[in-house]
């Protein structure tokens, strides 16, 4: 056996050959011997393959004592012409004749800086398995090594080698036409089928075939495991991004071929960092994989499906017909991602926002394609979530902006680039100001004021809505406590909770700190919070809702009617007001469907002694509607936009105030 303390060139094939004695010759050779012998060893006369005199003698001493199997008791060590160092070691062996003969086998040994670990222990195994064995004309066995018996068995005629018969026949007959042989191929093992790199020479003089075989098995499937590796996402089993690209070259250049279409879909889940921060990553692991078994249910047979990382998705359709296609199954695929998940015994819901992008339409290289399909993506998000875009030009002007405006959040937290607007609320019928809904706006110093539609989204997939949302809460109170202390009678301030901010641990010690330090009486604070954030995990919601109960903090659920509450879920949340979603009361006295719910919605409120809110109330026709339904508050255009500080207070003065007092719950 070699000394494992020597590496081995992976890269040179292994040299063999066997030596009979008493013929001296060399009735076996593989390709890699042949040139070493021709080379180096002078004893040994090339193409006779003749051993010399002096070599035939010191060998026949040594192996009169031995006996087949036995291992020579020396070794080699010699350097070739090209200088390279190789470690020879042999073992005797019966020949036709029972005469004996040697079997050697030739390493070349490298430094160990050249080499590497798994270089040596592919090639240690192939120099455990080296095996040999000799054919009659006939494929008759006629001898073999120790360690080909070992392997393979008793193997009466070569055709019992291969695994398959056909791959018999084409060997055999190709070795008929040449002297030599070098081929891969699965052989029947003890062990099973398992892979080989076989040398076979065929002797012209006496008609057999000398067959050397390396079991090369386990290298494969470290070949297959690499493979899989490079090219596999572990978490999903799906394809990773390197197969995505190899995929998009083939189809382009297919399509370029046959004058056909492709296009791609680029799936992102919304707020899918909330998830991983608030739950950890086991969790978001678990969800990623349940996203993409729905993703791949839904994507037509022919449609390929890729993740890239993180929660971010491919899809590939090769030969489309047009893009209404692509839509089709964008849809579909949102359709079906867009609802609960069983993750870590809890009831998740996600959504998911989709880029498209055709070949050759919106581009005619793979890397703007997919940039393409990532803009498109990107303004899904920032339009409202859970829908897709199809790629058109000004997008990727758009996503500059995005990420201009994201760079800068971070510095404009520091710097508190933000304000609080309030927009007041206003109570049915006598219209008083009950209180206001505070806003955030950014003052920001190249590109003016921003709206929160355009840089909360950012703020949540950031993290950065955790201290903003935090600086809003004080904001909030400071600001109660300074009209408070200025002398004006208390009013009711709201604050909008983010989904990722609900979901923040420590989110109502925080509350309550803040309401501490300022000194805010906890009845005109009030947290909204939007029914798909009590959703996401019901159970600690309603806790999470409980303890700021327990603080004195009144709840509402705004944009109401917009998600999936039931009656029965909404008794079970210690809230005080519902806020009715805009989109109901845009048409209200318009659309008799939107007045059924709205007036439903107002009676079921009363009966469960909720306060009903109606937001977005623009004009006088909505008031009568909703006069005549008893909703009790209204917030809208028609009585203010949000204001600033000072405006707010002129307004209070304008409009008159409730005894807010007598309201507070
Ligand atoms: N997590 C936080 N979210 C916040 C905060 N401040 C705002 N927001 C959310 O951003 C969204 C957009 O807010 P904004 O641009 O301020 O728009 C508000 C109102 O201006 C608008 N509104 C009010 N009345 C009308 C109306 O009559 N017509 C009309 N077209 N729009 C109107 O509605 C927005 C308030 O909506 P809502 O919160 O549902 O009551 C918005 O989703 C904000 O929630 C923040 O500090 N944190």
């Amino acid at each position: 056996m070699a000394d494992l303390s020597i590496l081995l060139n992976c890269k040179m094939p292994l040299a063999a050959w066997i030596i009979d004695i008493d013929h001296s010759s060399i009735p076996f050779c593989n390709a890699a011997a042949e040139s070493l012998l021709t080379d180096s060893l002078g004893d040994i006369k090339s193409g006779e393959r003749a051993i010399g005199k002096v070599l035939q003698e010191r060998l026949a001493l040594h192996l009169s004592e031995l006996n087949e199997g036995d291992k020579l008791p020396f070794k080699w060590a010699f350097t070739s012409k090209d200088n390279t160092q190789f470690h020879v070691i042999g073992s005797v062996v019966v020949l036709d004749g029972n005469r004996k003969g040697l079997s050697i086998e030739a390493h070349p040994v490298v430094s160990p800086i050249v080499s590497n670990a798994t270089c040596n222990i592919n090639l240690l195994s192939q120099f455990k398995s080296l095996s040999f064995a000799v054919f009659d004309q006939g494929g008759n066995h006629v001898n073999s090594s120790e360690y080909f018996s070992e392997h393979f068995g008793a193997i009466g005629n070569l055709r019992d080698l291969f695994a398959v018969s056909g791959a018999a026949t084409s060997f055999i007959s190709r070795l008929a036409k040449q002297e030599s042989l070098f081929q891969e191929i699965s052989l029947s093992t003890k062990k099973g089928v398992r892979w080989h790199r076989i040398e076979a020479s065929h002797n012209t003089s006496t008609g057999n075939v000398y067959l050397l075989t390396h079991d090369i098995q386990e290298a494969r499937d470290h070949d297959v495991a690499l493979y899989r590796l490079n090219n596999y996402d572990t978490l999903t089993s799906l394809p990773n991004r390197n197969l995505l690209y190899q995929q998009l070259e083939s189809a382009l250049l297919n399509a370029r071929k046959r004058n056909r279409e492709f296009g791609l879909l680029y799936l992102d889940l919304d707020n899918f960092k909330v998830v991983n921060d608030n739950f950890g990553h086991r969790v978001g692991d678990e969800l990623i994989q349940r996203v993409a078994e729905r993703i791949k249910k839904k994507i037509p047979s022919g449609a390929c499906l890729y993740r890239l990382g993180g929660d971010e998705f491919v899809i590939v359709l090769e030969n489309t017909k047009d893009i209404t296609e692509l839509e089709g199954i964008a849809e579909s695929i949102l359709n079906n991602v867009n609802n609960t998940y069983p993750v870590a015994e809890m009831e998740m819901m996600i959504t998911a926002s989709v880029g498209i992008a055709s070949y050759p339409q919106h581009a005619n290289d793979i890397d703007n394609l997919l940039k393409n399909a990532d803009a498109a993506m990107y303004r899904a998000k920032s339009t409202g979530h859970n829908m897709y875009c199809v790629y058109e030009k000004h997008m990727a002007e758009s996503i500059n902006t995005h990420l201009t405006l994201g760079g800068g959040l971070r510095k404009a937290i520091e710097e508190e680039q933000f304000v609080l607007h309030y927009q007041p609320k206003i109570r049915l019928p006598d219209e008083t100001v009950v209180g206001a809904e505070a806003l955030i706006r950014w003052e920001h110093p190249e590109l003016g004021m921003i709206s929160p539609d355009r840089f909360i989204p950012l703020a949540e997939e950031s993290g950065l809505i955790l201290p903003l949302g935090e600086w809003v809460i004080r904001r909030a109170c400071d600001q109660l406590q300074e009209w408070r202390e200025a002398g004006h009678p208390p009013v009711k301030l709201s604050v909008n909770l983010s989904s990722r901010q609900f979901m923040q641990v420590n989110l109502v010690d925080m509350v309550e700190q803040v309401l501490e330090e300022t000194g805010v009486d906890p009845k005109y604070f009030e947290l909204e919070l939007t029914e798909s954030m009590l959703m996401a995990d019901a159970k600690q919601s309603i806790e999470k809702l409980h303890s700021f109960r327990a603080l004195g903090v009144t709840l509402s659920i705004d944009d109401f009617g917009t998600g999936y509450s039931s009656l029965a879920y909404l008794k079970k949340l210690p809230i005080q007001t519902l806020k009715i979603d805009r989109s109901f009361i845009n048409d209200l006295g318009l659309d008799n469907d939107n007045d059924a719910i709205v007036k439903a919605t107002i009676q079921m409120a009363a009966s469960l002694n909720l306060n009903v809110i109606a937001e977005g109330v623009e004009n006088r026709s909505q008031v009568d509607a909703l006069n005549h339904y008893d909703c009790q508050e209204v917030q809208g255009y028609l009585f203010s936009k949000p204001l600033s500080n000072v405006d707010f207070l002129l307004y209070m003065q304008s409009h008159g105030l409730s005894n807010v007092d007598a309201l507070v719950m």
